[in-house]
């Protein structure tokens, strides 16, 4: 999105996201419940659904990838694809990023797009995961969390690429980078979001232990900036943002953009190595049999 001072702000996609979507309903609009002008319309795809506000500039972002809006290639490109179009009109200046599933804000990354894949695969589920990251890591919109369910691992790098974290007061609804407890490890764009966010010492912890923190201890460490009870949570994100609205938007994208360009800056510079790392990693004969375990567990523990 170009900013007045012809800056751009977000890197062009890279992937090439709408070769997936044929035969989905992206871009269909249609009518909110009980909505009538423009401003209460709905578009969206099938794993994402937006409600646009036009009067006041704020788009409210639903993941809807049941059961637990693990981030399949197909929701990570229609989220891809959802914030450019509201990055492109002008109308908007703030997306609420929820979910539509309940008790799981998101899962982290799909399992089954990592399993038992061959590396192209692989290859590409890892570019949209890094494209999707950079995008909202870098989105000149003001992005709010509504975190209304558990958020672990790549569900926690959605939220922590937002601007602001509001999280329901559920001691189930626990947030936090596992991937250690899984055998794998967090690639350092991850890491460096962790550490922007908590501090190095926290992170440092927090990472190798692969900590999940219950509401109080998100809320403690800096992970989230706000825990509410569990009906407050979409109030509290309009507040939130109604706050980071206040601030003219040139003088706060460029803010942002000196805060978080670096971040950016270092994937964008090696994100082939990054992507080929990732392969080669979890291609590993021992890593695809920690996650088939991981999986399978996940399975068992049903009921
Ligand atoms: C030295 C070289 C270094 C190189 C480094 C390079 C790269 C680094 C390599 C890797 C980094 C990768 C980064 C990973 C980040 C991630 O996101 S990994 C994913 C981690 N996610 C999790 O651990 C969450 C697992 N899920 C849960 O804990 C729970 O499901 C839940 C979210 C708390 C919800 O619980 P609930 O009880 O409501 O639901 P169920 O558990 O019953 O699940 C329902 C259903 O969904 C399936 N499922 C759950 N999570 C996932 C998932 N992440 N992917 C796929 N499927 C999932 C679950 O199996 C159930 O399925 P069903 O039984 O078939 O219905």
């Amino acid at each position: 999105m170009a900013l007045a001072s012809g800056v751009r702000f977000a890197p062009r996609a890279l992937l090439r996201p709408w070769a997936l979507l044929r035969g989905t309903t992206l871009g269909r609009t249609e009518p909110a419940a009980g909505g009538g002008g423009d401003g209460a319309r709905r578009f969206g795809s099938q794993r994402v659904l937006v409600e646009p506000d036009a009067a006041s500039g704020v788009a409210v972002m639903k993941l809807r990838n049941p059961p637990v809006n693990a981030l399949s290639l197909e929701l990570l490109t229609e989220l891809v694809i959802s914030l450019e179009k509201l990055e492109n009109d002008k109308t908007f200046r703030g997306i609420i990023l929820t979910s539509d599933c309940p008790r799981v804000f998101c899962a982290g990354l799909d399992l089954t797009e990592i399993c038992g894949r061959n590396p192209a695969h692989c290859a590409e589920y890892w570019k949209a995961m890094q494209e999707l990251w950079l995008r909202m890591y870098l989105s000149s919109l003001v992005l709010v969390a509504a975190i209304n369910g558990a958020c672990p691992a790549g569900g926690c790098i959605i939220a922590l690429s937002c601007d602001c974290r509001v999280l329901a007061d559920n001691p189930k609804y626990r947030i936090g980078l596992n991937e250690t407890l899984l055998g794998i490890i967090a690639p350092f764009w991850l890491k460096d979001t962790y550490v922007n966010t908590i501090g190095h010492r926290a992170s440092e912890q927090a990472l190798q232990l692969g900590s999940l923190f219950p509401p109080a201890e998100a809320l403690q460490v800096g992970l989230v900036d706000q825990v509410v009870p569990e009906d407050q949570v979409q109030s509290t994100a309009l507040s939130e943002m109604a706050r980071w609205l206040a601030v003219p938007d040139h003088a706060r994208q460029l803010t942002k953009n000196m805060m978080r360009k670096a971040t950016a800056d270092r994937l964008l510079r090696q994100r082939d190595a990054d992507t080929q790392n990732f392969v080669s990693f979890v291609c590993r004969d021992s890593i695809q049999k920690s996650l088939q375990a991981y999986l399978e567990k996940l399975r068992q523990r049903k009921g």
